[in-house]
């Protein structure tokens, strides 16, 4: 089980982007959507967060539609976008603590889970300090801790390690690690596939709106006549093909 995405096709009013994507999370897997910029990453998330609904296809996670049971769908579902959303007049404790109470885990158990995040980013400390306060990078750990407290059967996370450091970088795909092998699903976006070919399961790889290829990072580099260590040279490759459709 895990996330099933079958045969959607949608977009935004009046703009189809997306052509028949269908692609898997399973449980306990890492998947990295890839695709030049406007390839429809984003658009493909939106349409699994809820923000937007395909015109045909269907999304399931674990049994529920997202159609026919959103409230059970998202409450399955942690969120990391690439731009934080943080609310401008509440602490850094309070927003945790909205969080968990609207995930309904605002227990002791759960919050013994956040104080090891806050640590781990070093925001320990930081429990009374408003949103203004904080750097960009930390506005982005606030984020992470906020989804890694919840234990999300599906881990969405758009950009993981923008405007991150290396540390955070590292605990991060840690984190993500640990999701999957508590058998949760995890799908991020990323433009960094040398880098996410070392601990993701499966690439998806997006092109004009359709899916490209699904395998493992060794697979895409065989299919490319690349070395896992060159993958980032599929996007030269991918931008030549568009100019010559072009
Ligand atoms: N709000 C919107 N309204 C209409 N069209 C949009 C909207 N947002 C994006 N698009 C179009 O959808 C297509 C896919 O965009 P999308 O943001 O999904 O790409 P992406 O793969 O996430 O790119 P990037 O790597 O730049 O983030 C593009 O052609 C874009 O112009």
């Amino acid at each position: 089980m895990g996330l099933k995405i079958n045969n959607i096709s949608g977009g935004y009013a009046g703009n189809n982007i997306l052509k028949n994507i269908s692609f898997d999370v399973p449980n306990g897997e890492i998947v990295a959507l890839i695709g030049l910029n406007g390839a429809g990453k984003s658009t493909t998330v939106n349409h699994i967060i809820g923000e937007l609904q395909p015109q045909m296809g269907s999304i399931v996670l674990n049994d529920t539609n997202i159609v026919s049971e959103p409230t059970a769908f998202k409450s399955q579902l942690a969120y990391i976008p690439e731009q934080p959303i943080l609310y401008d007049e509440l602490t850094l404790g309070e927003h945790l603590h909205l969080m968990l109470a609207a995930h309904e885990k605002d227990d002791e158990n759960t919050w013994e889970r956040v104080v090891s995040l806050l640590t781990m980013f070093r925001l320990e400390d930081k429990l009374n300090w408003l949103p203004i306060h904080f750097s960009k990078g930390m506005r982005q750990k606030v984020m992470l801790v906020s989804a890694f407290m919840l234990n999300a059967p599906l881990l969405i996370v758009d950009e993981p390690f923008l405007g991150l450091d290396t540390l955070a970088q590292r605990d991060v795909v840690s984190l993500m690690k640990e999701q999957a092998k508590l058998g949760n699903s995890i799908l991020m976006t990323t433009h960094l596939l040398s880098s996410a070919a070392s601990f993701v399961d499966r690439f998806v790889v997006l092109h004009d709106g359709k899916v490209r290829f699904v395998g493992t990072p060794s697979a895409l580099a065989e299919e490319n006549q690349l070395t896992v260590d060159h993958l980032d040279d599929l996007f030269d490759l991918m931008q030549k093909e568009l100019a010559n459709e072009g």
